[in-house]
């Protein structure tokens, strides 16, 4: 029946038998008389009929004529047929409800791996596991993860649940287990956060295609039914019963050693008996025959050894009893038996792989009675129960037991121990039977040649009522058998997701808090400290400054100062006659300048220890405002500073010495070497100045260059003393006066050519000091050097108040970065925890009645 035929909108559990006064027809669910609407299922309770309207499983319910045939003959059987048709109708409702719910879970399995591919989703790694040391599991290392995985470090919300007590978790499906042997410790905690992502998102890809396996199961019309157990004892012999024909090959030696599928050939073959034979490698495909090799079905007896040749064996069997006997063709669904190869060590991995397969309903587990169950078999059931499937226990060959009381109690204790479930609900999942006796009373069967009986064929209580279990379970209990494997799925599936998305919703909620937190915490400390640079570099700055100045202001001082004095200074350097002129010129000019650049480098050194307590100064205001170690250990080497070549003032003399250079009459020297005495007192002083000047400006270039005129003036007042007495005048007079006049200053100039000399050279050095700006430029060198320097500490500081802000930032961008994606993390698990809270309870209300209530 397509699934689609029965569209929700009604609750199955109000799906009942109509009993009307009125009208003998029921309306089990539908639409009024919308032929767009859901199908209308209407029950005829005086006829035990639906109408021709109804679809059971995709045909139209009981019209076929072999059903109405029996349904005539016999009310009982069509209340059974009707009762199975009605559970079909439920079994819809029920499939429909949940294969929505498979997709809702797909897509929110979906969902979860675009979440988790951005904000990694938090697993708990301290999962409940017997096997696990809880001591690893505590809450800090969750945290731990947590920060580290996807919100980052706000550190004080770890450390505040470092207190809280541990908790741990337990996933059934979303577990992750990561044990290399049993004794070894869980290996996901040492996962990094990519690693864990990318477990979880395989996790989740497992699971979207296991659901994709439960829907496609529980759309499949057909149920899978797979005969296993030991080595001869009696499953081909069983499905031969259950066909009332010999169909699959039996034998004393072990046969069966590929898998058998036996399947209704009227549907889904034509009707055609054969075999189609599927070689190892290759997927049967029923529509391409390249995928098998066909085979008549006298060929079985051979091809079921053929298992080097053959995976698969898909038997094409027509049974012509009636729908409510056979239980391939049952009217309600498609049965498939699976007529395995006995268990033994090669078979019994394949065996029990393939009854986990999806597709697989129903496990019977045929033990031979005389044996009871072998190590092989006790294996199968306990695993085959631990994965919660159902299996159906059919105790063959129980015809030769003699003590048969006695044989039941010991295997009914044997499968209480394998499975306590079986055992409480034996009556209906374990059989007592035999096999050999069905077949041997219906050798010919009913084959497509045979007769189909009348519907009493071979009967055996217990085969019929091991027979009527298998039906009810296969055909009106479907429910259990193909919905209540997908159903618990689901509600384990839920149930992780509700935990998992808890667990999320309450750490991002705890990470939200304390991002806001720690921004508020944070908001003032920035601007503190955003302050406290600017002050501390306002500081350092001011400090730099006035050292600087003072420096300059300092050298600038100094150096005037020797300018000044250097003329009188007494350089110490003898004058020894004009034959050693030029190395006595070159003495007095080293000496000056060298009496100049003494004050430089004194001016320098001043500026060296400036600096020094200015760095420490400098220093102390860092370490005050960022504290110890914040800033790099430097060391200040004064010898650095100043360290080039730190004048040329020498090279700017002029090296070339000229005899002008010694001559410099000055009224004062003159005075000083000719014995006058100069008038010092106030009064007199102008006249001294004036005459100096005269001097300065006048006698002495007179004395020099116009030394001839002095002589012919002399020689003029030679000419007066024509007037004067001869002897006077022709001996005394001229010679005195040009003795004196020629001798005096020639004296003066001889006795203060050293003198004059210095004199110039200062002069010249002064002017070329005065041209070159020179104690400015000197002073603002040595001041520069030491703003250079003390820009060095200045730095520092101001690059780790830069560091301390750029790490404020960002942290304050990260943590509002943590904020958002907690906020948006947050609103993401509020919104699952509710829709997965709501499936779950979805989930839980589908009724597929008790798994055990088969009657
Ligand atoms: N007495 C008695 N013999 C049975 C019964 N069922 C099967 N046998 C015999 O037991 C032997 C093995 O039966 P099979 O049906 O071939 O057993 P099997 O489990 O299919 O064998 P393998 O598939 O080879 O493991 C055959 O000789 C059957 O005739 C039974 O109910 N009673």
């Amino acid at each position: 029946m397509s699934g689609e035929k029965f569209e929700k909108d009604h609750n199955p559990a109000e799906l009942s038998l109509g009993e009307s006064d009125q009208d003998d027809n029921a309306t089990l669910f539908g639409s009024n008389g919308d032929p767009q609407g859901p199908a209308v299922a209407h029950f005829n309770i005086r006829e035990g009929t639906f109408d021709g309207q109804t679809l059971v499983n995709g045909e139209q319910g009981i019209r076929t004529e072999n059903n109405i045939s029996v349904l005539n003959g016999n009310s009982a059987q069509a209340t059974d047929l009707a009762r199975s048709q009605l559970s079909q109708l439920q079994y819809n409702e029920n499939r429909i409800s949940l294969d929505r719910s498979i997709n809702t879970a797909s897509n929110i399995l979906s969902n979860l791996q675009a979440e988790n591919s951005v904000r990694p989703i938090y697993y708990p790694t301290n999962i409940q596991d017997e096997t696990l040391d809880s001591k690893l599991n505590s809450k800090s290392s969750k945290l731990a993860l947590i920060r580290h995985n996807s919100v980052g470090n706000s550190q004080h919300l770890l450390t505040e649940q470092r207190g809280s007590s541990s908790e741990t978790y337990s996933f059934e499906l979303l577990k992750i287990n990561l044990k290399i042997g049993p004794s070894s410790e869980n290996l996901l905690q040492t996962l990094d956060k990519s690693a864990l992502s990318q477990l979880l998102n395989e996790k989740f890809s497992h699971i979207k295609r296991h659901l994709k396996s439960l829907g496609e199961r529980i759309d499949d019309t057909s149920s899978k039914v797979l005969v296993t157990g030991d080595l001869n004892s009696g499953k081909s012999a069983f499905c031969n019963a259950l066909l009332r024909r010999k169909v699959m090959p039996e034998d004393q030696q072990p046969c069966t050693n590929v898998f058998c599928e036996i399947v209704d050939a009227r549907d889904n073959n034509k009707g055609i008996e054969e075999v189609h034979a599927v070689p190892i490698g290759s997927v049967y495909l029923k529509n391409d025959e390249r995928t098998y090799k066909i085979f008549p079905l006298e060929e079985l007896e051979h091809l079921v050894y053929q298992s080097e040749h053959y995976s698969l064996l898909i038997v094409y069997v027509t049974d012509n009893r009636p729908v409510n006997q056979s239980l391939l063709k049952n009217g309600v669904i498609d049965i498939k038996l699976i007529d395995a190869p006995g268990l033994n060590l090669d078979s019994y991995h394949t065996t029990q792989v393939f009854s986990r397969q999806e597709e697989i309903d129903l496990v019977v587990f045929v033990v031979n009675a005389e044996n009871h169950f072998t190590l092989s078999g006790r294996e199968f059931i306990s695993s085959a129960t631990n994965d919660k499937n159902l299996i159906f226990i059919v105790v063959n060959k129980f015809d030769n037991i003699r003590d048969q009381n006695k044989c039941k109690r010991k295997i009914m204790d044997q499968v209480h121990s394998l499975s306590p479930e079986t055992y409480k609900n034996s009556s209906n999942f374990v059989h007592f039977v035999s096999s050999r006796e069905m077949i041997n009373q219906n050798p010919g069967g009913d084959g497509p040649d045979g007769n189909p009986d009348d519907g009493d064929g071979p009967h055996s209580p217990d085969f019929d009522h091991l027979e009527a279990s298998l039906r009810k379970f296969l055909v009106e209990k479907r429910s259990l058998s193909k919905l209540l494997p997908a159903k618990n799925y689901l509600v384990k599936l839920y149930s992780d997701l509700i935990e998992l998305s808890q667990i999320n919703e309450k750490l991002y909620n705890e990470s939200k808090i304390g991002a806001e937190n720690e921004l508020k915490e944070l908001g003032p400390q920035y601007d503190e400290i955003l302050q406290l640079s600017a002050k501390t570099n306002e500081k350092v700055s001011r400090l730099i400054e006035s050292v600087s100045s003072e420096v300059y202001t300092n050298s600038r001082d100094q150096i005037n100062r020797i300018i000044n004095e250097v003329d009188h200074l007494s350089l110490g350097i003898k004058f020894e006659g004009y034959s050693n002129i030029t190395e006595f010129a070159r003495q007095v000019q080293e000496g000056i300048i060298g009496k100049i650049l003494e004050v430089v480098s004194s001016a320098e050194e001043h500026a060296r220890n400036e600096t020094s307590s200015a760095i420490d100064e400098i220093k102390r205001l860092g370490v005050q405002a960022l504290g110890e170690g914040s800033l790099p250990n430097t060391r200040f080497i004064p010898s650095s500073m100043y360290s080039k070549k730190k004048d040329n003032l020498q090279r700017h003399i002029e090296n070339e010495v000229s005899l002008f250079d010694f001559v410099d009459p000055n009224f004062e020297s003159f005075c000083k070497i000719c014995g006058i005495t100069i008038p010092d007192s106030r009064t007199n002083l102008l006249i001294g100045l004036t005459a100096n000047k005269l001097w300065a400006g006048g006698l002495s270039s007179m004395a020099i260059l116009y030394g001839p005129q002095v002589i012919s003036t002399v020689t003029g007042i030679a000419s007066i003393s024509n007037y004067i007495p001869k002897f006077v005048v022709t001996k005394v007079v001229p010679g005195t006066l040009i003795g004196i006049a020629i001798g005096m200053p020639l004296y003066y100039l001889y006795k203060d050519a050293p003198y004059a000399y210095q004199r110039n050279v200062v002069k010249k050095i002064k002017r070329k000091i005065e041209s070159e700006d020179y104690q400015h430029l000197n002073s603002l060198r040595i001041s520069k050097e030491v703003r250079k320097v003390l820009n060095y500490p200045a730095k520092d500081i101001s690059n780790a108040f830069a560091t301390t802000i750029e790490k404020q930032s960002l942290r304050r961008s990260k943590i509002l970065s943590d904020l958002k994606t907690s906020e948006i993390s947050l609103s993401f698990y509020r919104e699952l925890t509710k829709q997965v809270k709501e499936q779950y309870q979805i989930v839980q209300s589908f009724d597929l009645e008790s798994v055990h209530t088969v009657n």
